[in-house]
């Protein structure tokens, strides 16, 4: 028995939510260049879950269902201003926050199939109204009430900064929530995966999710690639910013993927949403320093920038705060988390793979007054 680190190339499930084949990735079969280009996140959502298109009728249900329980419990916001808000991360409050989502939730336990669907849905209005109602209340506001008539990507900037948000704004953030939905078996969904492979409830699978998601190799890189363009300051501190952290053989976020070779298709959508926000907001020097750091990691070290790279600059765009980047790829990610989730339970085995022993031989107990 020899192991493979970090599992690299085992194929561990079937799925028919989404595929990256030769480095092109659908969700269930239908292309994500045409999906962002004339899909809205909802109809990304009813597609995942049932894994088919919505008509009419069905996308207009499940956008009234999911305005309908975008409320959250009172004591998610006491939970929040309970919290130490000057040092927790939001991605730390979320993953507490959706775990006491499910205390409140009575059919939690319900394992029935049309259960975990409404859940589903219970879960994916909330998440949202969650993260808005962390940072309002971390900039000592009032959480702002959801407005059943606006969609998803809309009511969550309006519910984030209290005013309506642009058209061009909502399809950013739309097309961005799109991008961000699923990704085959990454480290969170593999990890919701094995949490409800043991009949676990909805709410321990996302809560389990949003804490693989939270680390800088995964969904946390977003964050840290603002960070970098902040450090870094202005265009020409780049090349020798960059230069130091390879010499040191250090990584570059957004740098990078464990499963795309030639290029993560969904960076393009957001570099080209990069450069006209940058524009409009009057910053493009993060778009073009954006640019010549992607350029000078491509020609050095051959590796493509992966959905966290451009969609740093995108959120900051949208003049959203830096640590919400991760809490809000989460927002989106649950509707693939849930969908996996639902597949799971659909056709479930308990996930339990082997390790490869590589400590000392058979050893004898020695008593505490001989060591
Ligand atoms: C939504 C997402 O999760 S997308 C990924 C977000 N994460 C990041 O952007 C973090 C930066 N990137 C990385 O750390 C990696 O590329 C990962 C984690 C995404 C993929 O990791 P793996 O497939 O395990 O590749 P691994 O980390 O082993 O890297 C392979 C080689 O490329 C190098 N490398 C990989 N990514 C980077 C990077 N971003 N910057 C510099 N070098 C890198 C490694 O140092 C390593 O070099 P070596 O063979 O000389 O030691
Ligand atoms: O697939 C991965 O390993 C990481 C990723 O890009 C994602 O989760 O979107």
């Amino acid at each position: 028995m020899s192991a493979t680190k970090g599992l690299e190339g085992i194929v561990a499930a079937e799925s028919k939510i989404s595929s990256i084949i030769d480095d092109t990735l659908t969700y269930v079969g239908y292309g994500i260049d045409d999906l962002t280009n004339n899909a809205t996140f909802e109809e990304v959502v009813f597609l995942l879950w049932n894994t088919r298109l919505p008509n009419a009728e069905e996308l207009a249900n499940l956008k009234e269902e999911l305005a309908k329980n975008m409320e959250i419990p009172a004591a998610i916001t006491d939970l929040f201003k309970s919290m130490p808000l000057n040092t927790v991360h939001p991605m730390a409050a979320l993953r507490t926050a959706v775990s006491m989502l499910g205390a409140f939730d009575e059919e939690a336990d319900v394992m029935e199939a049309e259960a975990n669907y409404r859940k589903a849905i219970r879960l994916q209005a909330k998440i949202g109204t969650v993260v808005t109602t962390f940072a309002r209340v971390r900039q000592g506001k009032e959480p702002v009430a959801p407005k059943p008539e606006l969609g998803y990507a809309a009511n969550f900037l309006y519910m984030l900064k209290g005013e309506e948000p642009a058209a061009i704004e909502i399809e950013a953030f739309d097309k961005a929530l799109i991008l961000h939905a699923d990704h085959e078996l990454n480290a969170s969904t593999f990890t919701a995966r094995v949490c409800v492979a043991t009949l676990s409830d909805v709410y321990s699978g996302v809560t389990s999710a949003i804490g693989a998601l939270k680390g800088p190799l995964h969904g946390g890189a977003n964050e840290q690639v603002m960070k970098m363009l902040t450090e870094i300051g202005s265009i020409d501190k780049v090349e020798s910013w960059v230069q130091n952290k390879l010499d040191n053989k250090e990584k570059i976020m957004g740098f990078g993927h464990r499963v795309y070779r030639k290029g993560d298709p969904r960076a393009p959508h957001l570099r080209v949403m990069s450069e006209k926000l940058t524009k409009l907001t009057g910053k493009p020097e993060l778009y073009d320093m954006s640019v010549k750091i992607h350029d000078m990691i491509v020609e050095q070290k051959k590796l493509p920038a992966n959905v966290d790279f451009f969609s740093a600059s995108v959120y900051d765009s949208l003049g959203i705060e830096h640590d919400l980047f991760t809490p809000i790829f989460a927002v989106s990610r649950t509707s693939g988390w849930v969908a996996h989730i639902l597949e799971q339970y659909a056709n479930n085995r308990l996930i339990r793979p082997r390790a490869e022993y590589v400590g000392p031989d058979m050893q004898k107990y020695v008593p505490i007054n001989e060591r």
